[in-house]
């Protein structure tokens, strides 16, 4: 692997085979956006960015634009305060939402993330419906998804095991570990699970213990540690970094729009969360069969002989409604991804005298 020194940041082979750059160039990985400015990390240390003016020009969409965790192509003269992205490298995976009334645009909430642990109270926040929503986005984007039941403190086991048991009759297969901040139950095993130079974030609703736990993760440092402040266009800001390493190696990304992430849509997660739905339909009459009463349809005459859950079905068909409404974007992004290597030959040469 020709970039050993990134990967105390997360490097790996996936970005090496994707590399379309010389030895000269300089990569770095976003460690939070703050409007024009980037906060970027390599094996250097944290240096400040903005993006350059020629790719502006030529991106117009939101997730066209590095955001945190995206590995960048930096060019930084001796001296210089700013380090200058020219081109963002491909994405492994997303954390992204769909922009309102916009059928082509990304929110990114942030690159490159290996896992992302989906946190859930099992005192008041506990929906398995809105599990799946979770799933099928962390999904979609690429992303391995983890459930973390917190504050079990406030729960019997007896309840705990309850909910456990409804996540898997849901047809969930993903890892779930059950915690409080409070007793310290499941900080252990969550420990276990989080490698060095792997990247993890930490989505869910508000309350359910996201900061508590981050916070006891870096070791009660204030999540703004690491910012750098500075003068930049004219103007005197602070960024906080959102992308941390803790002491064992592990990368956490923490922003606020982990608290945001909504539905988005999400065909290939569906696939993934509903398998079994999925499996079936190759067995309905109709091979464009929607599961809403056509003849001879596979999905429904499971439910009817209850080896599948109305609940389920009903979940499948929410979610596929929403995102089918997506399918345009998708197709749009894919022939995107295609062009992203000749695209970023181009863009250097045009750059570089
Ligand atoms: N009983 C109990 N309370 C907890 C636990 N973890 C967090 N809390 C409390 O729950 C409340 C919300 O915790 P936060 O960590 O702020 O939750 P959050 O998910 O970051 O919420 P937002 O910042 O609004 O997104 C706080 O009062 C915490 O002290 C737990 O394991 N058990
Ligand atoms: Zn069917």
């Amino acid at each position: 692997m020709k970039h050993n020194e990134l990967q105390k940041w997360g490097w790996d082979e996936w970005f090496e085979q994707d590399i379309t750059c010389g030895p000269s160039d300089s990569i770095a990985r976003v460690a939070a956006v703050d409007r024009e400015q980037f906060l970027l990390v390599d094996q250097t240390g944290i240096f400040r960015g903005r993006v350059a003016g020629s790719y502006r020009y030529r991106h117009h969409l939101a997730h066209e634009l590095p955001c945190v965790g995206d590995w960048v192509y930096v060019e930084k003269s001796p001296g210089e305060e700013f380090g200058v992205v020219y081109s963002i490298l491909p994405r492994k995976t997303s954390l992204r939402r769909k922009m309102a009334g916009n059928a082509i645009e990304y929110q990114m909430i942030a690159a490159n993330v290996d896992v992302v642990f989906i946190v859930v109270s099992c005192h008041f926040d506990f929906n398995v419906n809105r599990q799946e929503r979770y799933l099928v986005m962390v999904q979609d984007g690429g992303a391995e998804p983890c459930l973390l039941l917190t504050k079990s403190d406030l729960v019997e086991p007896a309840v705990l095991a309850e909910q456990k048991a409804a996540i898997r009759s849901a047809g969930i297969t993903s890892p779930i570990v059950s915690l409080s901040n409070v007793t310290e139950e499941g900080l252990e095993e969550l420990q276990t699970l989080l490698s060095p130079g792997r990247t993890y974030c930490f989505v869910g609703s508000s309350g359910v213990g996201k900061s508590t736990l981050v916070n006891r993760l870096i070791g009660h440092r204030k999540l703004d540690t690491g910012s750098v402040s500075g003068t930049g266009e004219g103007r005197h800001t602070t960024v906080r970094r959102e992308l941390l390493r803790l002491a064992e190696g592990a990368l956490v990304i923490d922003n606020p729009g982990m608290r945001e992430f909504g539905i988005i849509g999400a065909e290939n997660g569906i696939a993934q969360s509903y398998s079994d739905i999925t499996a079936l339909s190759s067995r309905c009459r109709y091979r464009d069969c929607r599961h809403t009463g056509e003849p001879c349809c596979a999905v429904v005459e499971a439910v009817a002989a209850g080896e599948l859950s109305q609940e389920h079905l009903d979940n499948y068909l929410k979610l596929s409604e929403e995102s089918s409404f997506h399918q345009m974007s998708r197709a749009e992004k894919r022939k995107k991804d295609r062009d992203f290597g000749k695209h970023v030959k181009s863009v250097k040469k045009n750059l570089r005298r």
